[in-house]
């Protein structure tokens, strides 16, 4: 690892290094382990976050999203929880290695997470303005009244109004959409590289739903911030992301820009995703379960629920990623996109035919970085 000539006490500074992702996981595997065989949540994922870049990952219920995203600073109990096998780097600096107590100063300096439910992530018996104000002198030597001001600063970001009258209030004097809106800044004050939002909006009503998603995206461009953004919603995909992480059953299927993967989606799992979005005339969802995470069969994961599978799918291994069409960036784990095999079988087989993409129509807009 190599110091600049700033603060090198500063971990938050000095292990910033230019040339590397902000986030670089490789080959990451999460278990857990259990009185029989191991639960596999996340089984050899790889993907990356820029600084000011959005990534998503989407997939079904129990695909590993938030084990994935709970590994980066090993949020997830241990026991059971174990990582063996894998490479998460932030700023260039593997963390899979360091101590718990250096991993607490990772999670406050260069991560911030927060989660679905606003409800619970906020001490009922504390007033809003103490929370924000612990989260700052967490992190920062600052006077009670700095924090204060700061607290005040934080809050008026996030879209609370009047916020220096509700540093006294109580949580449960905050809707929901306001609680998570305070959960954001207290997540905000130590100014972190990386943002990972698990399912952050998904507890809301729709209307609130779509200010908080505005809110992270205005804060993240403002703070060239990374953010790693995780839900179960195409839809939500295509509103925040510029790429995307399509997850499986603790395996990437897909992995591309947010317009590649829309326009030309590739795996077979991704396809059958879109085809559930509202007005592409999928219903219910895709037919069939996840495999058992302990026994996962032989080959593709998706293959026992996939109209295109054939005998090499269901052969050793998950499938190498395959690049999809000229984008570079745009790769697939399925064998229909192995040199010399016809991808077109997948390509060409019937999407639901659609005006647009998702109900939120983000992708058309262009206004993709
Ligand atoms: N503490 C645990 N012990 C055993 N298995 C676990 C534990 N936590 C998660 N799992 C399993 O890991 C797999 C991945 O779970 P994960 O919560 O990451 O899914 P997800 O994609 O986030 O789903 P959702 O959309 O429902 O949030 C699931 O099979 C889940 O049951
Ligand atoms: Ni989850």
């Amino acid at each position: 690892m190599s110091t600049r000539d700033d603060d090198t006490t500063d971990a938050h500074v000095s292990t910033r290094q230019d040339d590397r992702p902000l986030l670089e996981i490789s080959n990451l595997h999460t278990y857990f382990r259990t009185d029989s065989e191991d639960v596999r949540a996340v089984d050899g994922v790889s993907l990356s976050v820029e600084p000011g870049e959005t990534v998503a990952i989407v997939g079904e219920s129990g695909s590993g999203k938030t084990v994935t995203s709970e590994a980066i600073t090993r949020l997830f109990k241990s026991p059971p929880g174990y990582i063996p096998e894998g490479s998460i780097r932030i700023n260039g600096r593997e963390i899979t290695e360091l101590s718990d107590d250096e991993l607490r100063q990772v999670r406050g300096a260069e991560v911030s997470h927060i989660f679905q439910n606003p409800q619970g992530a906020l001490n009922p018996v504390y007033t809003i303005g103490w929370q924000i104000r612990e989260a700052i002198q967490l992190h920062a030597d600052v006077t009670k009244s700095e924090a204060r001001e700061r607290a005040v600063e934080l809050l008026t970001q996030v879209g609370i109004p009047e916020a220096s009258s509700r540093l006294d209030d109580y949580p449960h004097e905050f809707s929901g959409g306001m609680k998570q809106r305070v959960l954001i800044a207290i997540a905000l004050a130590c100014e972190p590289d990386l943002l990972i939002a698990d399912e952050p909006t998904t507890a809301l009503d729709v209307t609130i739903q779509a200010q908080i998603l505005k809110l992270l995206k205005e804060l993240q461009e403002q703070r060239d911030m990374g953010m790693l953004f995780i839900t179960h919603d195409l839809g939500v995909v295509a509103e925040i992301a510029d790429r995307v992480a399509v997850m499986y059953a603790g395996k990437i299927m897909e992995k591309g820009s947010v317009v590649d993967v829309f326009e030309t989606p590739a795996h077979p799992y991704t396809r059958a995703l879109l085809d559930c979005l509202p007005g592409r005339g999928g219903i219910g969802g895709i037919p069939g379960d996840l495999p058992d995470p302990r026994s996962p069969p032989p080959g593709c994961r998706f293959a026992d629920r996939c109209p295109h599978a054939i005998d090499a799918c269901r052969t050793d291994e998950q499938p190498r990623m395959h690049q999809v069409g000229d984008a570079p960036d745009h790769t697939t784990s399925c064998v229909h996109f192995e040199p010399g095999r016809d991808s077109s079988t997948v390509l060409n087989a019937d999407l639901e035919p659609a005006g647009s993409p998702s109900p939120s129509d983000g992708v058309e807009r262009g206004d993709r970085r």
